[in-house]
């Protein structure tokens, strides 16, 4: 867990399920899950299909309260949303009709910055994922890619203390898959917050995150919480332990959709 050490911890806030039971209708989809996200890490989320991957992004954005249990936030109940807890969905979560520029300098104004400032700020985060020139485009008229990059960017311009990520590329190509990949450690390294990311995919998972926990199906308890050794690293899988952590996530995943 690298990233434990360092600036990014002070950054990043701390997020606790505490024996949390959530459900829609009833039926536990997550019954007495406790696990608890480190300031500043990148803790994955993992697991088959409909196990309650975004259900628990939903509790911990304070979108869905838990029917028991505690969802707890730098030691505080979460009971509401909070511009501190910030979500990145994979589906096109922009405002249509804003521009790429406005739509972030909505979430620099959710922030309170004040009014000046804002168009520059924007710009800069627009630089930052790669997209200058197109701060005066609607999302339409951009790639898939692209406006992830507005996303990742309007996700982060408010300098939430904590970022949920519902597969946020799982919806690109291969290619745009790893560059987005990159482009989130690079700008998480320089705007360092904890994240809780949710991906169906076993080597995203182990690339990206400093721990990967990996959920059974639905109503079923937790199947692994698995530390990554090289988290981030390029070469990662190059290293014995980053291989021997993969085999546990994919034995884990394995296990769950055999029994
Ligand atoms: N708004 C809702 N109302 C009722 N049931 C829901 C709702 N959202 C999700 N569910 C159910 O809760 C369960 C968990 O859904 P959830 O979307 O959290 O799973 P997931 O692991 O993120 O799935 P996937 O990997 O397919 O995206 C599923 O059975 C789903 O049908």
């Amino acid at each position: 867990m690298t990233a434990t050490a360092g600036t990014s911890v002070a950054a990043g806030m701390s997020l606790v399920l505490d024996d949390v039971t959530l459900s829609y209708t009833g039926k536990p989809v997550i019954r007495s899950l406790s696990l608890t996200v480190v300031p500043g890490e990148i803790l994955v989320l993992t697991g088959p299909s409909g196990c309650g991957k975004s259900t628990v992004l939903r509790a911990l954005a304070g979108l869905l309260p838990p029917d028991s249990g505690r969802v707890v936030a730098d030691g505080a109940a979460v009971e509401s949303t909070s511009r501190d807890r910030a979500v990145v969905f994979q589906d096109n979560a922009l405002l249509p009709w804003r521009t790429v520029r406005s739509n972030i300098e909505l979430a620099l104004a959710l922030r309170g910055e004040p009014r000046k400032g804002r168009r520059e700020t924007a710009d800069r985060w627009i630089a930052e994922v790669g997209l200058t020139g197109f701060g005066d485009f609607l999302p339409k008229n951009l790639s898939g890619g692209m406006r992830q990059r507005v996303q990742l960017a309007r996700g982060l311009a408010g300098a939430p203390r904590a970022v949920m990520m519902d597969e946020p590329f799982g919806a690109l190509d291969t290619q745009t898959r790893g560059v987005m990949q990159r482009l989130l450690v690079d700008t998480w390294s320089t705007h360092p917050t904890t994240v809780v990311f949710v991906t169906h995919d076993v080597d995203e998972a182990v690339l990206l995150g400093d721990r990967v926990a990996v959920l059974g199906r639905a109503g079923e308890p937790l199947r692994a919480l698995v530390d990554i050794p090289h988290p981030r690293d390029r070469d990662h899988l190059d290293h014995p332990g980053t291989r021997a952590a993969r085999a546990d996530v994919l034995g884990a995943l394995n296990h769950t959709s055999e029994t």
